[in-house]
Parts: structure tokens; sequence; C-alpha cells
């Protein structure tokens, strides 16, 4: 019998064994966490995050168990949690004690495995504070104060000559001194409301003043009405239409507003009732805000919690229904165009100065750094969730290369072509060092470098590929320069495919994916209060691109040089320089794709976040062949083709730098 038993523990304990691998492989692959193999004071808990619906306080007390914790940190929906004990040996305990220890949290049980970690990241801990120029102040106003307030607020239809009354799908809504539209996301400056802001507000914005949250009085002011279950999809205050800081009092009820940076990371904030939110800088300019529609929120038990507003930040989390909540959003008409530090994201930096097609080198890198290296930097997590099934034809090209040869990816993106032929030694680089991260992450060799000016020795490849990065050069200098460095690298003998964008996207009577999928409908899914609140910048963005095609040249240093246009996505392109938005989805699951994978660019359905433009220069037919067989020498064209609304090539290098 004690045999048998003996015999049962172990195999549960290879069970143990696998599975807590498997989370520790999770953890790397996913988050980019390393394990470490010996012990420390710092635990890593897979399946012990708020994510997995497991509470700080229930976790704890298990914790508790393998020793003294000296900090808990619990990011905001993550599937994991960070312990850190008071010494190795706690850790060491706890680890023994309580690996594979299962948990029951609210009517679920969860298997907790535990693995050593060096450090817990800092950034880990700055993902769990508040977005910078964010900050809530509690009990702003007296209840005496908030129910004037509310009853300040007629909802009837009787002030409708002086407010702006509406119902929008997911909750109601009266402007005061100006109408704000949801159409266009933008005021009409010109058209203020008679009536002003109720006079009822007049001294909570005194106060405002005094405490200095506030330099002028707001003279807008939108009231949201939320019942239980609705909320407001995530978005930016248009840069144009208010300055900076915007202020949102909580009245009626407590909610949990989410911010997200455009790099994915979020942080939900509890805003209790007579709270006064204050929006100022990154967290007003860059990061967007929304209420997700829920019944339920996660909030902390404690209603005395001082300035502890996160979620994540609470020892004490509990589940508590939404009330009725009525905010008072006060802004400020703004009425010079923004001048804000994010110009990748505010539309009063894109209208009022569209960039132009440069032809000095020096423009032409500052176009690059702001419309492509800044852009891939922030949506690099985005952009990698579409960025996951190889092309077929460059994947035979790699597939071609015998065993043993070395490959250069230069502008590798995600990787996901340097895995593909286990049998060649693949390397990749690439502009942006987020996209670089993930692919260390996911075990390739590769690193940060301009395709300018790659550091690998001359002929030392024998294949180099360059897929979709030569299009984001603004000069035809530059994108001569970005080939001549492919053969460069390349052996006599070695092999070079390069992809651009095609301007041709109908090519033998076939529409590109790129123009079927507009046309496949990619926006009827969307509810209608998303339709009418799109993001703000979609308007703008239609507006930008009459604009620009109204006045199509500027006269600078009497030279008349052609606006870059802002390309409408899914459409055929009009021009060869062009701006093509990126419309960010917020919070990607780097573990899922963002749905089918897209020649260019995500899916707009998908988005709610800010909407990014990234320079292209789209190629026209027999363009990149020219460019290769003029401007580039000891090379010869070994075949060119359009592949999915592409121009591709394949080179060969003739001749050795010294030959030529
Ligand atoms: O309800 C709130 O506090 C926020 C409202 C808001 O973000 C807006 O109206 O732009
Ligand atoms: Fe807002
Ligand atoms: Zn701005």
């Amino acid at each position: 019998m004690d045999s048998t038993r003996s015999v049962r523990r172990t195999k549960e304990e290879k069970k143990l064994l696998r599975r807590q691998i498997k989370a520790s492989h999770t953890l790397l692959k996913h988050e980019g966490i390393s394990t470490a193999s010996h012990p420390t004071k710092h635990l890593v808990v897979s399946n012990g995050g708020l994510g997995n619906g497991v509470s700080r306080e229930s976790l704890l007390e298990v914790l508790k168990e393998g020793g003294t914790v000296e900090s808990l940190l619990t990011p905001p929906a993550k599937p994991y949690a960070f312990v850190t004990y008071s010494s190795t040996e706690a850790g060491q305990n706890a680890y023994t004690l309580l690996n594979g220890r299962a948990l029951q949290c609210h009517d679920q049980s969860v298997t907790l495995y535990f693995s050593y970690v060096e450090k817990v990241d800092s950034d880990l801990s700055v993902s769990c504070a508040l977005p910078p120029g964010l900050s809530v102040l509690e009990d702003f106003v007296s209840p005496e104060e908030e129910l004037q307030l509310l009853q300040a607020v007629d909802w009837t239809p009787r002030t409708a000559d002086v407010t702006v009354q509406k119902a929008l799908k997911h909750r109601r809504v009266k402007h005061y001194g100006y109408e704000f539209r949801y159409d266009n996301n933008n005021i009409d400056k010109d058209k203020p409301l008679p009536g002003g802001l109720p006079v009822e507000c007049d001294a909570l914005l005194q106060r405002c003043l005094a405490d200095g949250h506030i330099s002028v009085l707001p003279d807008q002011l939108t009231v949201n009405q939320y019942q239980s279950g609705q909320g407001i999809p995530p978005h930016v205050d248009t840069h144009s239409a208010f300055e900076d800081p915007i202020l949102s009092l909580s009245l009626g009820a407590k909610t949990v507003m989410d911010f997200k940076h455009p790099d994915g990371r979020s942080v939900a904030v509890v805003l209790p009732e007579r709270s006064l939110l204050v929006m100022k800088g990154k967290s007003r300019y860059l990061w967007t805000h929304g209420i997700t529609p829920r019944k339920f929120d996660v909030v902390p038990v404690s209603e005395v919690e001082g300035s502890g507003v996160m979620t994540s930040d609470l020892s004490n989390l509990t589940l508590k229904r939404r009330g009725t909540r009525t905010s008072l959003t006060f802004r400020k008409i703004r009425h010079i165009p923004c001048n804000c530090a994010y110009p990748s994201v505010c539309d009063s930096q894109l209208l009022s100065s569209p960039p132009t097609v440069p032809v000095a080198e020096g423009d032409a890198c500052r176009l690059e750094e702001q419309y492509v290296h800044q852009v891939y930097e922030e949506i690099s997590s985005h952009f990698s969730s579409t960025r996951h099934s190889p092309w077929p034809h460059v994947r035979d090209f790699l597939l071609s290369l015998p065993p043993g040869s070395i490959l250069a990816d230069i502008g590798c993106g995600n990787g996901k072509y340097l895995g593909i032929n286990p049998e060649v030694i693949s390397v990749g680089c690439d502009r942006s060092a987020n996209l670089v991260q993930i692919c260390v992450e996911r075990g390739y060799e590769a690193f940060v470098s301009d395709a300018l000016s790659v550091p690998l020795r001359s002929g030392s490849c024998d294949a180099c590929i360059s897929i979709a990065v030569i299009h984001h050069f603004s000069t035809q200098e530059r994108r001569q320069a970005a080939v001549r460095e492919l053969v460069r690298l390349l052996k006599v003998g070695g092999r070079a495919l390069i992809y651009v964008w095609a301007m041709e996207q109908e090519y033998n009577k076939q529409k590109s994916k790129y123009l079927k999928e507009g046309t496949a409908g990619a926006s009827v899914e969307r509810s209608n209060e998303l339709k009418t609140e799109e993001n703000m910048f979609n308007q703008q963005e239609e507006h930008g691109r009459k604009m620009s095609s109204d006045m199509k040249c500027t006269e600078e240093q009497n030279v008349t040089r052609p606006r870059i246009h802002i390309h409408t996505n899914r459409t055929a392109f009009l021009s060869q320089d062009l701006l093509v938005p990126w419309h960010l989805k917020c919070n990607v699951d780097k573990n899922k794709g963002a749905g089918s994978e897209s020649t260019n660019g995500p899916l707009e359905n998908t988005s709610q976040g800010p909407v990014f433009h990234r320079y292209y220069h789209v190629f026209q037919q027999g363009e990149l062949e020219e460019m290769c067989c003029c401007g580039v020498t000891g090379v010869k064209v070994l075949r060119s083709y359009h592949d999915q609304g592409n121009w591709c090539v394949e080179l060969e290098k003739t001749h050795g730098e010294r030959a030529l």
C-alpha cells in the first residue's frame, strides 16, 4: 500500500513540475518575465492574479503561511502576482509549501504555481501607479452639495433652448455652455449656448481655482448619467477642442474608470462618489479614459481608503453593484491650436501643419522619426498582435535557403520570419526597440538598428529580406540607400527579397486583401454608439484629407512642396506619399491575434484608442526594379512580381565591393 502511494505521489509531483514549467514558459513567452532557477526572496505566483478573479486578500492569506510577506504586487487584469518575502529562506519555504496549492475564490478554484524571479521589475510598480498627471480628490463636495448639484441638472426637456440633451445608447448626456457634438467629437466654438454653466457649480469651481487645480474657469460642462450597466467607450478628449486640464466630478455612485496608455498598459481607477478627477498632461493628452459598461465593479471593501484609489493597490477588494452615477465634466474651450508634446495623436498639430514630401535629408529624418519610428514604438504590441502568419512567397524564399545559410531580416518587426527555416542562422534587426524586445522574448536573435547602417560585416550574409520596410523611407535617395545596404550585407551569389507596398492595390483585375477587407464590411458590427462616438480623430482625419487635397501645396522658402495626404484605409491610393492611419486597439492580448491578419494596417472595427499615422511611399509598377537596377550596382534582378498589393523583387549580388 505504502509503495503504491509513493508511486502515485511521484506521479503527482511530476505533474506539478510539468505544470509549473509550463507556467514559467507562459510568463516568459507572453509577459517577458524570466524566472530564476535558484531560490530568491521574490516569487511570481501564476494564476494568483486579479485577472484570474483571485482577490488580494485571499492570496495574501495563503502567502502568509509561507513566511513574512514584505510586499505583494497585483498588476491589474493580470493572471499573476509578485510576492517578496523577508528572506530567501522564507521564499524557499513558501515555494516548498505552497507550489501547486488550490485556492478557492469566488466560487472557483485555481491552482497556484510559484517560480522564483531575480527581482520584481520596477516598471511593474510604475504600471500600478496612477497615470502621470492624474489625481483623484476624495470628498471634494459634501453630501449636501452633491444633492444640490444633482438637483440642478434638469433632465426634463424644459431647458432645451439653453442646453442640449441627448440619450446615447450607453448613457444620457446634457451640455451647458457649448454643445459637444458626438458626430465630429468637437465643439462649435462660435455657437455658445445661452445660459452658460449652472450657477450651482460656481462655489465648487471657485474652490478648484483657489486650490490651483485650474487657472481659468471652465466654460463648457457635460453631464453624463450612467445607469448600472452603462459606460463610455475609451477615448481621449479632442485636443483641439479643450484645454488642459479636464475636471470630472462624480456624484451619486462610485465607478471604475479605465485608463490606457497607447503601449497597452492599463490602470483601473476607482472614482468614489463626491470625488473630483483631474486629468492633466499625459493623462489628458495621451492616455485614453473610459468606463466599461458593467453592473458590478471590483472596488475596495473599506470606504476610507485615503488616496489609494487603485484597484490593484488595494489590500481588500470586493464586488459592488454599480448605482446611478452622474458626472459633471468641466472643460475650457481651446481657441488656439493644441501644441502638446504628443504630435502623433494630436489633431491640431496634424491639421495645422500636415507634413510635406521632404527633399532635404534632415527633413526626411525628422518626418520618419515622427511618422514611422515614434509610431511603431507606440503601437508595437497591437502591431505585433496583427502580425502572425508569414506571407507564402516569403516563406518559400526562406525555405529555399540551404541549411547553414546566414540570413539577415532587416526590419524584422515582431520576428515572424525569424523562425520559419530552422536550418538557417537567422538574425533580425529593427528600428523599434519595442519590436526587437518582442523578438528577444520569443527567443530570436535580434538587435535595434536603422536599415541604412546595419552593424554587420559586408558580405557576411547568404540572404537578406526586407519585408514592408523600404516604403517607410521618405526620399528616393534614402530608399535606394536602403537597398544598397542590403546588398552590402550579401556575399557574392547571395540573394535578397524585398517587399514594398504597391500603389496598385488592384492588379490583374484582382483586388488586394487590403482593399477587400474594406468592402467586407469591417465596421458592420459596430454598435450605434461606437459609430456616433467614433474615435475623435476619424472625423478630423477625413477633414484633414479634404484640407490637404484642397491646398495641395505650401509655399516655403519659394519652394512649392506637395503635402502628404492622410489616406482613408481600405480605399485606393490617391498619391504615392501618404499618412496611413493606425487605429490603435488598447490593451491588446499579446497571446492572441487581433483577428485576421491584413497586409497592412489592422481592421478598423477593433479600435477605440488613439489614431496614429504612419508615413508610406507606395511604389508604382516598375519603380522598385528600376531603383534596384539603376540605383544600385553589383546586383541583378532574378524576378519581380506583384503579391497581394505589394511589389516584390528578388535580387542576386553579382560583384563584391572591390570589383566595382
Ligand atoms: O463620466 C466621466 O467622468 C467622464 C466623461 C467623459 O470622459 C467625457 O464626457 O468625455
Ligand atoms: Fe472624456
Ligand atoms: Zn494636442
